[in-house]
């Protein structure tokens, strides 16, 4: 049976800062036990022993680069066999410098790596795991610019835009198997990705950037309200349910034998 209530125990990707450790202190607040994941294992080991302390919860560490085949494998094992985990937070995430002229194609292809075949190989792995169990949560971080790549250079908003449509198509798949999936689409949220890739959040206007915190904490209300897709910074969600119905409108227009008249 799906449920609007995060519970049992969560594995956060990219755990070790921004988004991620936050996720992980307002979860363990609620009384969720943890699995945290990144690469750094000291920052990870001093957020579990801060959040076990401050709300008593049971945090593991685990250190994997998401990049690495054989680290990804694991984890996704872990995933498939371990049944308490009733939570996966597929936060793990990184943009690079530059835009598709300039970019280092090696950082590009880590990125699509982290971004892209991470987040795809471990909710295809929770999904597995919680459909046979009839129950569990897959929440995705997207963001806004896969809604508006124009207005971020590089294959960084294309990532995100396969993130938002990996989600739409795996919670039609789940819709019936007692799963909830949720897409979280965040805007310019102060956290470390900015600086670790040479982009500097100081000179946006502050009116667009949100604090980790708030940005969190409405996902997760967002989650409780039983959406879909949360967009926290979107004033009024009648605007996406517009667009998105017109999209899902050219549905029986999109696959015909003839091509258009415009084209013959
Ligand atoms: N901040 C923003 O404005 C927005 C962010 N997002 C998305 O939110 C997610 C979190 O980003 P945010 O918190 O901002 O960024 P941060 O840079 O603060 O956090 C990124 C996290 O990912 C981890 N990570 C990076 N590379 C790897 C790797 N190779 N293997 C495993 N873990 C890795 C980092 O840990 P470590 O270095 O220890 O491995 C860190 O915990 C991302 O998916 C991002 O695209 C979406 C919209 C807006
Ligand atoms: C993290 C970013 O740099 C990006 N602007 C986003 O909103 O996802």
């Amino acid at each position: 049976m799906t449920t609007n209530t995060l519970q049992g125990k969560a594995l956060v990707t990219g755990a070790s800062s921004g988004i991620g450790a936050t996720y992980a202190r307002q979860l363990a607040a609620k009384g969720l036990d943890l699995v945290l994941v990144a690469r750094d294992q000291a920052r990870l080991d001093t957020l579990a022993q801060t959040l076990a302390a401050d709300f008593g919860v049971a945090v593991e560490v685990v250190k994997a680069d998401l990049t690495q085949a054989a680290e990804l494998q694991a984890l996704e094992q872990r995933l498939l066999t371990d049944s308490s985990i009733s939570v996966l937070i597929n936060n793990a995430g990184m943009t690079v410098e530059g835009g598709y002229v300039d970019a280092d194609p090696a950082r590009v292809e880590a990125m699509i790596q982290l971004n892209v075949l991470a987040p795809t190989r471990l909710s295809m792995a929770a999904a597995k795991a919680m459909a046979a169990r009839g129950q569990g949560a897959i929440v995705n971080l997207a963001s806004v610019v896969a809604l508006i790549p124009e207005q971020f250079a590089g294959a960084y908003g294309a990532t995100k835009a396969f993130v938002l449509g990996l989600t739409q198509s795996l919670a039609t798949e789940l819709a019936d198997k007692g799963v909830r999936v949720q897409g979280v689409l965040p805007g310019l949220t102060r956290t470390e990705i900015f600086e670790r890739s040479g982009h500097d959040l100081a000179a946006l206007p502050p009116e667009w950037v949100m604090e980790v915190e708030d940005m969190v904490a409405a996902a997760i209300k967002g989650f409780e309200m039983g959406e879909g897709l949360t967009l926290p910074s979107l004033p009024d969600m009648a605007d996406f349910a517009a667009y998105d119905k017109a999209r899902l409108a050219m549905g029986p227009r999109l696959s015909l034998s003839n091509p258009a008249p415009r084209y013959r």
